[in-house]
């Protein structure tokens, strides 16, 4: 692992490393912020997973997020959001949501894109156990969340793994993949045609088969342009009830799907996963 960038940031490190994914097969890139606590001993780990055309890099630099890390001592790991490198399959029709920065965070499991798609594995497994090699996060204290597919990511991710995770949050998350255009057309490149297989990371689906329950936040604009094509939240909002999953899905007037709204929440994020992910 390799350190590529730091910076001093409300008295806590942003860092920036890359190193090669076993997982993934390429070099991929990372970013860590560290809280000032983390000199003094292990701290929670929160997991951040950006949606469609990010890097790592967006959500470092728009999502205003270290001060509030930095005042609950909360470390913030930021994937990218798909392998990376030349000899990686993308888009052949030259779209943003498949492909390069288009991961969807599941596992690959058909030509061509298995060989090195595996973002399920990579977020869950691979980087985690990474980051603690080498700095003081604690794994018994994980959240995790993101935006659209990010925030799709986080709650399929957690979803299918509650023991793993404290708290659950999203903006503006795609919530029902199986019922949109951009899930259909990832799902059915990255896992096939069999829709049956497509349910095991559908946060629907997941909210419906569960056993275990954990605190979900959910923060959604009604101005957003992709709400009724793309993230559907009335339907989270019916699994939830139907199901009887705890959840807080909360509409904001007028902001819409960029990170300006992201920033104007985010200190609530980090506030629950503190609060959940506490000794
Ligand atoms: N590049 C596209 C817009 C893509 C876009 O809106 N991406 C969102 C995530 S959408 C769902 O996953 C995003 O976070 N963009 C990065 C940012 O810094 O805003 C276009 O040209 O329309």
């Amino acid at each position: 692992m390799e350190q590529a960038a730091t910076a001093l940031s409300f008295g806590g490190k942003q860092l920036r490393f890359k190193h090669h994914s076993t997982v993934l097969n390429c070099e991929m890139h990372f970013s860590l912020f560290l809280p000032p606590q983390a000199t003094a001993g292990s701290v929670p780990l929160l997991t951040w997973l950006s949606g469609l055309t990010c890097t790592d890099e967006n959500f470092v630099q728009k999502a205003c997020a270290q001060r509030a890390a930095a005042e609950y001592g909360v470390a913030i790991l930021a994937p990218d959001t798909s392998p990376r490198g030349e000899c990686i399959a993308d888009d052949p029709d030259g779209g943003w949501d498949l492909g390069l920065g288009a991961g969807f965070y599941v596992n690959a499991t058909q030509a061509p894109w298995a060989e090195h798609y595996q973002m399920y594995d990579y977020v869950l497994e691979e980087l985690p156990s990474l980051v603690a090699k080498e700095h003081s996060v604690d794994l018994s204290r994980q959240g995790i969340f993101g935006h659209s597919m990010g925030g799709h990511g986080a709650l399929s991710i957690a979803l299918k793994n509650p023991s793993r995770f404290r708290s659950v949050s999203a903006f503006a998350p795609i919530c029902a993949p199986l019922h949109c255009s951009w899930g259909e057309k990832a799902f059915s490149a990255y896992l096939g045609a069999d829709r049956s297989l497509w349910a095991q990371y559908d946060s629907c689906e997941l909210i419906r088969r569960s056993t275990e329950r954990l605190p979900l936040l959910v923060d959604q604009g009604s101005g957003d342009s992709f709400l009724e094509t793309q993230l559907k939240t009335p339907l989270l909002a019916s699994a939830c009830k139907d199901s009887d999953y705890p959840s807080t899905i909360r509409m904001h007037d007028g902001y819409d799907h960029s990170y300006f709204f992201i920033a104007s929440f985010m200190d609530e994020h980090i506030a629950f996963h503190a609060q959940h992910c506490a000794g």
